[in-house]
């Protein structure tokens, strides 16, 4: 966990990105023993190997290697229509087969990126539960009972549409990009996708790529910096002028501008128009080329139906594509039409005419009927979304003041260069609170990627607080019972200090089934393209917290969990919830309601309170701008 990206995420997705290739040539499974006692085993000597290290800076990693995109396809410049009408755009000669055919042909064989890794850290102990998944019945959604497989399963391996493929090669090419689609089409998979791509192409400079977004959550869930915090601009008041000169005398800001080859730009839409114009113009300043951004290659995304940018008192909000440099910095803008997120059509519809604030009556019917209770059968309630923190905190302390079981609160210490008032800024922006109380029964959502299963977004409950020792020995034995085999004896007991430390013992709802982890401390930390660490956010058990402090203060831990019977809508963007409640009358600004709905993956998974037409309000300039946008078709659909 160190360069670029200091903390990954999956964006959501459940499976690594494969290619077909790799789908086919794939071992046959082995045996339940092996699976076992490889998997399984190897995953609680990796969590107490990194226990036992006592410092987040030694924590194993485990690397899991994908490829992807070796699919060949065809396809021709398409001439559909879609809605909002679309500029539709003839694809680049690069993208044609030179083979036989006579009409326009793709193949994916010019792709460069057939294949890719990724890594991430291992922090937990895990045990298998399985279950049987939930029939969908209306408003009650049953307990799920027990199986024997499924949630042994990997998840279905994800392979990038045509669509998404399409804009990979443009910016493989070095085309300028900004690319859209509406909640769920695969933006984020996507942006992985284009970062690893760009990892591979730049291997030998890897600070010519800076990874950025808008805000601080936005850039911790792709392991980036926020914009601000690259150009080295503070809050970027000044003119674009005054900031290069400021940039200028600060050495680490300034060589940033100048080694950058690529400038990532996650989650545009609450970038303000004049910051935009600015950045283009101190990147032409600083690197003395006349082009926006000095010449870097850009590669935008986000989704301007989205949340906005923060409004300055009464001025009018202006659009990153209202900048003067918008149209001359982007080349291409692409809109991704096929949705992932959600498979039901008719909820896929109801959500693009909230959207575009062109609701039907039979939607505004159907999104009224959606107020009745859900009933969860096991236990995993839905996750409420509120605009306002000061709600998402009083509803999780409300229900945690309803546990009566052993409770237990971890703090967070932080640490880095950055100035204190910086630093502050930057962790006000984690994910992660910096005191967190957890208690057996509490509903809790992973926020970071542990193994293909266990993703940022994950829900779970926690089960009991265990210490890893007692946990790795108890788990040992359920194995040998299940194998058939006596349980064995003499196991090795845990040290004191490993006794006095418990961790809690979550069970999380995976694709199939669930899974029984151990959740253990992480190293948090944000990271500048040149590798300085800007600030970090340590966590540790209370019983410790004094010792650690006192003693060492080095350990860098964190629990990688948030409370999840309630969330911002603000810290949602970007997520994929099963389970969604949402009250609209508390709903103030626009964008808000459909980035909250259009979070949950079904109908069945979400209830909607106080719904109104009039609590979707959409931008008119944003409607207006998103007709002109440019759809890739393709003769047999954009799968
Ligand atoms: N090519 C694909 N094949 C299958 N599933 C996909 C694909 N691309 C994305 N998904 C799935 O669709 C869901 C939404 O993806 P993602 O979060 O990337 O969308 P998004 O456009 O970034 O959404 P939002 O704007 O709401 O943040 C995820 O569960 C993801 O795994």
């Amino acid at each position: 966990m160190s360069g670029l990206a200091s903390l990954k995420r999956d964006f959501s997705t459940n499976a690594p990105i494969k290619s077909e290739r790799d789908t086919e040539s794939q071992a046959p499974a082995p045996s339940k023993r092996s699976k076992l006692s490889a998997s399984v085993l190897k995953a609680i000597e990796l969590g107490v190997a990194t226990r036992n290290s006592g410092d987040g800076s030694s924590m194993p990693t485990t690397t899991a290697s994908t490829s992807m995109l070796s699919q060949k396809r065809t396809f021709a410049p398409g001439q559909v229509a879609a809605a909002p009408p679309a500029k539709r755009r003839q694809l680049p000669d690069s993208w044609k087969d030179t083979g036989s055919s006579t009409s326009s042909q793709y193949s994916s064989s010019s792709y460069n990126y057939t294949s890719s890794s990724y890594s991430y850290s291992s922090s937990a102990l895990t045990a298998t539960t399985t279950w049987k998944k939930a029939e969908s019945k209306p408003l009650v959604i049953p307990a799920a009972g027990k199986s024997t497989k499924a949630a042994n399963k990997k998840p279905a391996a994800i392979f990038l549409s045509r669509e998404q493929q399409a804009i990979l090669q443009l910016v493989s090419e070095g085309t300028n990009v900004f690319y859209t689609g509406s909640a769920g089409t695969g933006k984020s998979v996507l942006l992985r996708e284009i970062i690893k791509a760009m990892q591979k192409k730049y291997a030998k400079s890897p600070d010519a790529i800076a990874i950025t977004a808008s805000t601080g959550i936005a850039a911790c869930n792709i392991g980036g910096v926020t914009v601000h915090s690259f150009a080295g601009i503070g809050l970027g008041i000044e003119s674009a002028e005054d900031l290069a000169n400021k940039i200028r005398k600060n050495k680490k800001a300034s060589s940033r501008w100048l080694r950058t080859k690529v400038l990532i730009v996650d989650e545009v839409s609450m970038i303000d128009g004049d910051l935009f114009d600015k950045l283009a113009r101190i990147g032409s300043i600083l690197r003395r080329n006349i082009e926006p951004f000095g010449g870097i290659q850009v590669i935008v995304t986000g989704d301007f139906f989205q949340l906005p940018p923060v409004q300055k008192g009464n001025q009018q909000v202006k659009f990153a594509f209202e900048a003067e440099m918008w149209k001359k910095s982007v080349k291409r803008t692409i809109k991704l039409t096929k949705v992932f997120r959600q498979k039901d059509q008719e909820f896929v519809d109801m959500l693009n005419e909230m959207r575009y604030g062109t609701l039907s009556q039979k939607s505004i019917t159907k999104f009224r009927s959606l107020s009745r209770d859900i009933i969860y059968e096991d236990g995993l309630g839905p996750t409420e979304l509120f605009p306002r923190r000061n709600d998402v905190d009083s509803s999780n302390g409300v229900r945690m003041s309803r546990l009566r079981g052993q409770n237990k609160t971890y703090y967070a210490t932080d640490g880095g260069t950055a100035s204190e008032e910086q630093r502050k800024k930057l962790l006000d922006n984690f994910m992660a609170p910096e005191s967190l109380y957890l208690a057996v029964d509490a509903q809790v959502m992973l926020i970071k990627n542990l193994d293909e299963t266990l993703v940022n977004g994950s829900m779970g409950i926690i089960k009991r607080f265990a210490d890893p020792a007692s946990y790795k020995t108890e788990f040992e034995e359920a194995i040998l019972l299940q194998e058939g085999k006596p349980s064995s004896s003499g196991k090795k007991a845990p040290t004191k200090q490993q006794s006095q430390q418990l961790w809690p013992v979550v069970e999380f709802k995976v694709p199939g089934g669930s899974r029984e982890v151990m959740v253990l401390p992480e190293n948090w930390k944000i990271e500048l393209p040149n590798g300085e660490i800007q600030a970090s956010r340590t966590q540790v058990e209370s019983l410790l917290m004094h010792s650690v402090r006192l003693v060492t203060l080095t350990p860098v831990l964190q629990l990688p969990l948030i409370l999840a019977w309630a969330m911002s809508i603000h810290k949602s963007q970007g997520q994929t919830l099963d389970r969604v409640k949402v009250d609209l009358a508390k709903v103030f600004e626009k964008g808000q309601a459909y980035v909250a709905l259009s979070r949950a993956t079904s109908l069945d998974g979400l209830q909607v309170l106080n719904f109104s037409p009039d609590k979707v309000f959409v931008h008119d300039k944003v409607r207006q701008w998103s007709a002109s946008l440019e759809t890739l078709d393709f003769p047999d659909g954009n799968d």
